[in-house]
């Protein structure tokens, strides 16, 4: 017995682990096996022991069954005889009241008697007590036992009311057990939330830290930014205040200034009204200046023609970046440069212009060594019928011309030519540039005879006009507006009449292109350019080794009154007159060629012009002496002369413009141009006519 579990002792362990609660169910359904078994065993055990509730040491853990807690208590009764001597249990248990020892079994089967308890028994002698004894025994032993049954009654009651109580103890305690379960599980639930809710609260605060980091640095830089701009406020204000004074300073000045614009303006509205009226005087005043100037070149043109001389232009060109530079030639010498070859080309000749009013003069200094050695200053004075300073403009220089290109829309053969040495500006003058300011003589020229056609168109005069343009190189004519082969075709020079007694003169196969407008010339000009030859020498790296003739022939015939007239406008570009020894052309056999075909050339003009003077005074001196006095005169010494033979005559007006340059290494050319510019100048040719030819 004692080695089974007792299930109806109860023993609370000081630590119940209600952790697993399966382990709590499975001790249940074993609690209540055993529980039954118990029960039954209980039956068999006795007496019973009821253990004290909740006073037990034991560390067996509380198994208490619920179903058996449930279940009516049955107090089986068996017969089984106790396994141990009564006295034992006696002396265990408390005796009863009334006298009854009280034990914790019950059974049907009478109790043994035991040496204590039961009561003695007189012993009778055999033979009297035998029946009735024993039924008298019989009967106390009976009485007893109903007795002790009533006490076990007694007993068994009070036992099923102590298991009663025992029972809802149990249940309690199970309940309590239960609920302390449930409270467990609970807590234990709530302590995994709360640890899950902790290490959220961490994941968070640790969030919180960062995020208070993170804001914190912003704050800083905020701070920072803060202060800066607190600063920079600062400065603004400093500068506001700054600003404002000087607003302030500036209103002031601004009404100050207001109050002068006002009397300005009032002063200026009547400057105005007086400045329109000057204006207008001004303009007039111009008007008949001009008128003044028109009149006195026409008198002066009349003059011209009734001296009868060629007219001389001298231009001296300005000095230009490109002469500045030094250049170093060996082995050359010419008139101005160093014997070693070496010359200062920047250098700036000494030139004058000592008219102001009229513009005819030039002076030249130019030192010479004396034959004592000493240096001796010279002036060399020129007078032509205008001087050009280098600041002159093309159209002012054109101004001066204007009136001879409208001559030849009236019937005069004109002629212009350019003469000068290499780069003295001759082609800049007649061809120019491609601007309005830079164009040239050739292209005004022909804008001013269209322009007079146009003006005489309604006097009835209709014209045609055409362009040639032509080389002279080497004494050979090239076609500069040709569309062959250049410089193949061989063109002769040929003079005629026209209409029975015009004189004209014509170059065989040469092209000639009639022009409609002024600006068709340009086209020409470049055509020719491109034709031209031009061939470098040391004086000008585009120097023009040919003389170009440029022929406008303007053919007008008027209508109303039947009339004819021919007009020519030659312009000419000659080569550089250069002397041979400056062109540095003596070791070249070609440029040699150049140059003497050149100076032959320039020498035949020259020689064309002097005739042409002499004859002029024999005509004269004849005419008073009443004989002919005619000269023979060379054109036909040189090709250009007989080109220009009618343009050159004493029927037609000639123009020379004597281009310079400002350089002083150039000084000695210079003077020899302006010595030959002065012949001719001084030479008269007689008077122009016109070529004019009535219907008749
Ligand atoms: N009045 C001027 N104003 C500005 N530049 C000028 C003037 N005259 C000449 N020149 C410049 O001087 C340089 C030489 O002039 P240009 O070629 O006309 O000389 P040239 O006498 O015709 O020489 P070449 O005999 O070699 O043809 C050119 O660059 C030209 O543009």
């Amino acid at each position: 017995m004692s080695r089974l579990p007792r299930t109806n002792e109860i023993e609370l362990p000081p630590t119940v682990s209600l952790r697993r609660t399966t382990a709590t169910r499975m001790n249940k359904r074993k609690l209540a096996q055993e529980d039954d078994d118990d029960l039954e065993l209980e039956a068999l055990d006795q007496p019973r022991k009821l253990p004290a509730i909740g006073t037990c040491t034991s560390a067996r853990p509380l198994v208490v069954s619920r179903t058996a807690l449930n279940r009516p208590t049955t107090t089986t009764l068996t017969s089984k005889p106790p396994s141990r001597p009564q006295s034992r249990t006696a002396s265990r248990d408390p005796p009863l009241a009334g006298g009854y020892t009280r034990t914790t079994r019950a059974t049907s089967a009478p109790p043994k008697p035991s040496s204590s308890t039961r009561p003695p028994i007189a012993r009778v002698p055999s033979g009297s007590l035998t029946n009735g004894m024993i039924s008298r025994e019989m009967d106390a032993e009976r009485a007893k036992l109903s007795q002790l049954t009533a006490n076990h009654l007694a007993l068994s009651r009070e036992l099923a009311s102590a298991k009663e109580i025992e029972l809802d103890k149990r249940r309690a305690l199970v309940d309590a057990a239960d609920e302390l379960d449930r409270m467990r599980i609970k807590h234990q639930r709530e302590i995994v939330d709360l640890e899950l809710e902790v290490a959220r609260r961490g994941r968070e605060a640790r969030d919180r830290v960062e995020e208070l980091k993170h804001v914190q640095e912003d704050l800083t830089s905020a701070r920072e930014i803060v202060a800066k701009l607190k600063l920079e406020v600062t400065q603004h204000a400093n500068r506001q205040v700054t600003l404002h004074a000087q607003i302030d300073a500036l209103q002031a000045e601004k009404t100050a200034l207001q109050r002068h614009l006002d009397e300005v303006s009032s002063a200026s509205s009547k400057s105005a009204l007086e400045y329109a009226d000057a204006r207008r005087k001004i303009e007039q005043l111009e008007k008949e200046a001009r008128e003044a100037e028109m009149v006195r070149r026409k008198l002066h043109n009349m003059v011209q023609e009734l001296k009868g001389n060629i007219r001389v232009f001298c231009r001296v060109r300005p000095v230009l970046p490109h002469d500045f530079v030094t250049l170093v030639v060996p082995g050359l010498r010419r008139s101005g440069s160093s014997t070693d070859g070496s010359e200062e080309r920047g250098a700036v000749a000494d030139i004058s212009f000592p008219d102001e009013m009229d513009h005819r003069e030039i002076i030249i200094s130019s030192t010479s060594s004396s034959a004592t050695g000493q240096e001796r200053k010279e002036l060399h004075s020129f007078t032509f019928d205008r001087v050009f300073e280098p600041e002159v403009t093309q159209r002012e220089v054109f101004e001066e011309i204007s009136l001879l290109a409208q001559s030849c829309v009236d019937g005069y053969n004109v002629c212009i030519f350019a003469y000068g040495q290499t780069g003295s500006g001759k082609s800049f003058t007649m061809e120019g540039g491609s601007t309005e300011a830079t164009m040239g003589m050739i292209p005004r020229a022909v804008n001013e005879v269209f322009r007079a056609a146009e003006t005489l168109r309604d006097k009835g005069w209709k014209y045609k006009l055409e362009g040639q343009f032509l080389e002279i190189y080497n004494e050979t004519i090239n076609d500069l507006l040709g569309k062959g082969e250049f410089d193949k075709k061989k063109h002769d020079i040929k003079h005629e009449k026209l209409h029975g007694s015009i004189p004209s003169t014509r170059v065989t196969d040469i092209t000639v292109h009639p022009l409609s407008t002024p600006h068709q010339v340009t086209t020409l000009l470049q055509l020719a350019n491109s034709r031209r030859t031009v061939a470098a020498t040391l004086m000008n790296s585009r120097s023009s080794r040919s003389h170009s003739v440029f022929t406008l022939r303007v053919s007008g015939y008027n209508e109303q009154t039947g009339t004819r007239c021919e007009g020519c406008l030659n312009l000419v570009d000659l080569a550089g007159s250069e002397r041979l020894s400056a062109s540095g052309a003596a070791g070249d056999k070609e440029r040699l060629k150049e140059t003497q075909s050149i100076n032959k050339s320039l020498s035949a003009l020259g020689d064309v012009i002097a005739a042409l003077g002499e004859s002029s005074r024999g005509e004269k001196e004849s005419r008073g002496a009443g004989g002919a006095g005619e000269k023979h005169v060379p054109y036909r010494n040189s090709k250009l002369t007989y080109l220009l033979q009618n343009s050159l005559s004493g029927n037609s007006k000639t123009l020379m413009i004597l281009n310079l340059s400002p350089l002083a290494a150039h000084l000695g050319e210079s003077l020899t141009s302006l010595r030959f510019a002065t012949k001719v100048n001084n030479t008269t040719i007689g008077t122009a006519k016109k070529q004019l030819r009535g219907s008749g």
